[in-house]
């Protein structure tokens, strides 16, 4: 059974535009997740529904087997949510914040468990701080302990490391990793795309409300992925020789380095002939290395066969 399971959900707001057409999507226990959309996709609008925040118009979500809508109470407990806009009372001090979170599910302040989470966090020293004392980054920090004090089985990150510094950030990807190491699902929405490239499992992408695609992060890097590999001379050359021409190669702009992109899918990456016809037209090889392209281009290149597939629609 899937810990997280979204079944054809729709979603028309008030005013009628429809944020969330027919969604589906299922998340294994002990995962992550990474949901990635530009601007205005739904992601927000589904983890709204998947929390029980929104109540879809159509379709249904269950979380943990409990419904979110009839069984609201029991699926909630199993969720924490970490918001993306920071919504913290100004004047508490931050112990008394993350207990107060606890409470709300229902549970007993546990001593022990609170000063490992701030600690975790590093906001023990800050524990007697008011909320408004902090930096932005540390009341991060506070929404993911708030998250946490009910000690969830599913959390989500709503864009946790928008506006946050590079150490943050880091820190946010160790705490991540040790909730994973504990069982816990994690579902992450971003706009830093290296980010769900450095700490996922599996990629969701949204876009227009739909889900294009669900899919293992290394699979789909190596279903999608091109490679480039870069050749550089030993001596520079002023353009590429005309038997060449054929190899679909880049000079770089001082002429030492030529660049050859392939599809690693591909029967053939036409690298073997490309060594031999380098070799004929008599340059010299220094090096080789190779990259990867990114799931970034990945997602740009997802995103816009949609468009282009809505227009051929059209
Ligand atoms: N309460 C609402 N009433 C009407 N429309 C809404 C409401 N909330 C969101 N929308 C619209 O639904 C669409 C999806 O919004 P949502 O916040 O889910 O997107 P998102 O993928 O989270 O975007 P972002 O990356 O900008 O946070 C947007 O076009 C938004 O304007």
């Amino acid at each position: 059974m899937a810990m997280v399971d979204v079944r054809d959900v729709r979603k028309v707001y008030d005013g009628g535009f429809e944020a969330l057409k027919g969604a589906s999507l299922q998340i294994e226990e002990g995962e992550i997740l990474a949901l990635l959309g530009p601007n205005g996709a739904g992601k927000t609008t589904l983890i709204s529904a998947i929390c029980g925040i929104t109540v879809p118009s159509s379709g249904s979500i269950s979380v943990g087997g409990h419904d979110v809508v009839t069984d609201y109470r029991a699926a909630r407990n199993l969720i924490g949510l970490v918001p993306q806009e920071i919504n913290l009372e100004p004047f508490e001090k931050v112990h008394n914040t993350v207990r107060f979170s606890r409470g709300l599910f229902g549970k007993r302040h546990d001593a022990e468990l609170q000063e490992r989470l701030l600690r975790q966090l590093s906001l023990w020293g800050k524990r007697d701080a008011q909320v408004k004392e902090l930096s932005g980054g540390m009341k991060r920090r506070v929404l993911i302990a708030k998250a946490l004090a009910h000690e969830p089985r599913v959390l989500f990150l709503d864009e946790p490391t928008a506006g946050v510094d590079v150490e943050l950030r880091r820190d946010m990807w160790n705490i991540v990793a040790e909730l994973k190491a504990q069982g816990v699902t994690i579902i992450l929405t971003t706009h830093y795309i290296e980010e769900a490239e450095a700490i996922a499992d599996r990629i969701a992408v949204i876009n227009k409300g739909q889900v294009l695609l669900v899919e293992d992060k290394a699979s789909l890097m190596t279903r999608m992925g091109r490679k480039e590999l870069r050749i550089d001379l030993y001596e520079p050359i002023a353009e590429i020789p005309g038997t060449l021409a054929d190899h679909d190669l880049t000079l770089s702009q001082d002429g030492q380095a030529l660049t050859y992109a392939y599809d690693t899918q591909a029967d053939r990456t036409g690298i073997g002939r490309l060594m031999a016809a380098l070799s004929e037209a008599g340059l010299a090889v220094r090096d080789v290395s190779t990259a990867q392209n990114s799931l970034e281009d990945i997602f740009v290149k997802l995103v816009a066969e949609q468009a282009s597939g809505q227009e051929d629609a059209a």
